[in-house]
């Protein structure tokens, strides 16, 4: 029994799953009905459903209206029509499926997450009441709920009543870190319904892999040009992040429940061990490495850090079950083994599609200035110009529209003489370095938009994550033959534009980052190889 009703308000909470969640978005993927009393939505099979959260991260992108913006008003029952799609859809649409071969990139569609007036959900009911003020139970089993529902707060039976029902069935499942600072937004009328990556009978394996490069040196002031051109940011970055957590660990209280991030953001342990330029290496041996070393970073944060996520038919694997990568689990198991294993079945994907090639090239080309190179142009832009404002770096920049990001994306296309989709990997950036040898001369505010929208691209691929599906360990399925590879099941997620407002925190986090990791002595820092430089 099955329907195709896509008015996701008329599912259950409950037919949906907690996934994960990152800085801006939460997900949650379709599971259906646990017993056979109701039909599974055919509408929804094989989706996930991201949805905004609060505090809400600001996106680059802005409509001609400005209708990226929704209204503020929550008992403001407007039309759903009226907020607009998520702009991560346009944006992927327009702009990420010029640069990245549909094969790997998810579907996504927009969905309204409003319930009607009057809807209101318990944990195994929806009930409907008729707006004449009587009350008809659908799709109900607990009868005895029904007349407490008058006690509830209004929020039951407004529009936000279906995201507000699952938020609460599924909060616990959130992890401590992430639930202290906020939720989903409860005022959007819209979400995002994407192919589930994470579903089906196999593994799925999400590596945030960051960034793949060491920088073009031309533009690095003297104090950071030495640090820079040999560690690379991940490792500096984790650095710092140790040196914080340390610092912490040592005035922290007892009641480690109750406390919030001190800066206001997620803080994920970090991924200690593990460098992207050995995951984006053409080595294997590198990849392989680096595989192992983001697998001994998961173990070692208890599925903490945010560089590895297993999945295992749909659900998120705790390290302490980790033999459920297997099909048949073996009883007796050594721990290097099933990293043996677990590397063993990423290799084929990682090493033989252009995925990781093309996430490299797009990050290094997009950002061949560095963002102190980056800065320099903008200061004498400023200066040039007369731009007013604090002159911090992006002040005063409205976000790009869609358009603009075409046309950005035309030029870039063009600058490096690649074909739409191409996929190609990182051997095409070698000219692009040899051009920004020099700074620009940038003279009007359209060529110094070019250099802030490249930065902001980049950072996008900086950030993604990319989910590689492969068979259970040892299963008849998990021999991959080289032939039988199929590239469609590696694919890129978390590709939404970045703000301008991002500009200058980037500019001062890279400032921390170098300065912090410049503390250690030269025979302390570590050698990052970048086999493409
Ligand atoms: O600055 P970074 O490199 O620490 O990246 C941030 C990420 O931290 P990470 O290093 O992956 O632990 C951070 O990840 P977490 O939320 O810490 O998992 C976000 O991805 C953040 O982007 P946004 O705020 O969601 O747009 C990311 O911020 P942006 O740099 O993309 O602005
Ligand atoms: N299409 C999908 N299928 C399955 N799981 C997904 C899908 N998209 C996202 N997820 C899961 O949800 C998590 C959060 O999504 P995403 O990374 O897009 O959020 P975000 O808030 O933008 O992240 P960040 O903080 O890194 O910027 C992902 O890490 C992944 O585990």
């Amino acid at each position: 029994m099955a329907t195709g009703n896509n008015d996701i308000t008329s599912t259950h909470p409950t037919d949906w799953k907690y996934v994960s969640e990152g800085g801006a978005t939460i997900v949650f993927s379709y599971v259906g009905p646990s017993d056979s009393s109701r039909a599974k939505n055919t509408a929804f099979q094989g989706m996930v459903l991201r949805l905004r959260k609060v505090p809400s991260v600001p996106l680059g992108v802005r409509f001609d209206s400005d209708s990226s913006s929704f209204s503020e008003d929550e008992d403001d029952e407007e039309d759903d029509e009226d907020e607009p799609d998520d702009p991560s859809i346009a944006f992927q649409k327009q702009c990420m499926a010029r640069l990245v071969p549909n094969a790997h990139l998810p579907q996504l569609e927009s969905i309204i997450v409003r319930s009607p007036p009057g809807r209101s959900y318990t944990s195994d009911a929806i009930i409907e009441e008729k707006l004449d003020g009587q009350d008809a139970l659908q799709d109900t089993h607990d009868h005895d709920e029904h007349h407490h529902r008058h006690h509830h707060h209004k929020h039951l039976t407004d529009g936000s009543a279906w995201l507000r029902a699952l938020a609460a069935t599924h909060d616990e499942l959130r992890p401590q870190t992430r639930r202290a600072l906020g939720g989903i937004d409860f005022k959007r009328r819209k979400g995002v319904l994407a192919t589930d990556l994470v579903g089906g009978h196999g593994m799925s394996v999400e590596i945030k892999p960051k960034w793949s490069f060491l920088p073009n040196p031309a533009h690095l002031s003297a104090e950071f040009k030495p640090i820079k051109t040999k560690t690379c940011r991940f490792c500096m970055h984790t650095h710092m992040r140790t040196q914080e957590a340390t610092s912490k660990e040592s005035v922290q209280t007892e009641d480690v429940e109750e406390q919030k991030p001190s800066s206001g953001r997620h803080a994920a342990p970090p991924a200690v061990g593990y460098c992207p330029l050995d995951l984006f290496s053409p080595r294997s041996d590198r990849v392989r490495y680096a595989v192992h070393a983001l697998y001994d970073a998961w173990i070692a944060s208890e599925g903490k850090a945010n560089n590895l996520k297993v999945f295992v038919r749909g659900k998120g694997v705790k390290v302490s079950g980790r033999k459920l990568i297997f099909h048949n689990p073996p009883s007796e198991l050594e721990e290097d083994q099933i990293r043996t294993a677990f590397a063993d079945s990423l290799l084929p994907l990682l090493t033989q599609t252009p995925v990781l090639q093309l996430l490299n090239r797009l990050q290094r080309t997009l950002d061949m200035l560095d963002v102190e190179g980056l800065v320099k142009v903008w200061e004498k832009w400023c200066r040039s110009s007369g731009h007013v404002g604090e002159n911090e770096l992006g002040a005063g920049c409205e976000e790009p529209t869609l358009e603009e990001w075409g046309s950005f994306i035309d030029s870039y296309l063009h600058e490096l003489g690649l074909d739409e989709q191409s996929g190609k990997g990182p051997a095409e950036s070698v000219n692009g370095k040899a051009k920004h040898a020099e700074l620009p001369d940038v003279q009007t505010e359209e060529e110094m938009r070019f250099y802030l929208l490249a930065y902001l691209l980049s950072a996008t691929f900086k950030d993604c994550s990319i989910i590689v599906r492969v068979p259970l360990l040892g299963s008849d399925m998990s021999e991959m033959e080289d032939a039988n590879l199929d590239s469609r099941m590696i694919t890129l997620i978390d590709l939404d534009p970045k703000s301008m407002t991002r500009l200058k925190k980037w500019e001062a986090l890279d400032r921390e980052i170098v300065s912090t990791y410049g503390q250690l002595r030269e025979e302390e820092r570590t050698a990052c190889i970048d086999d493409w430089n």
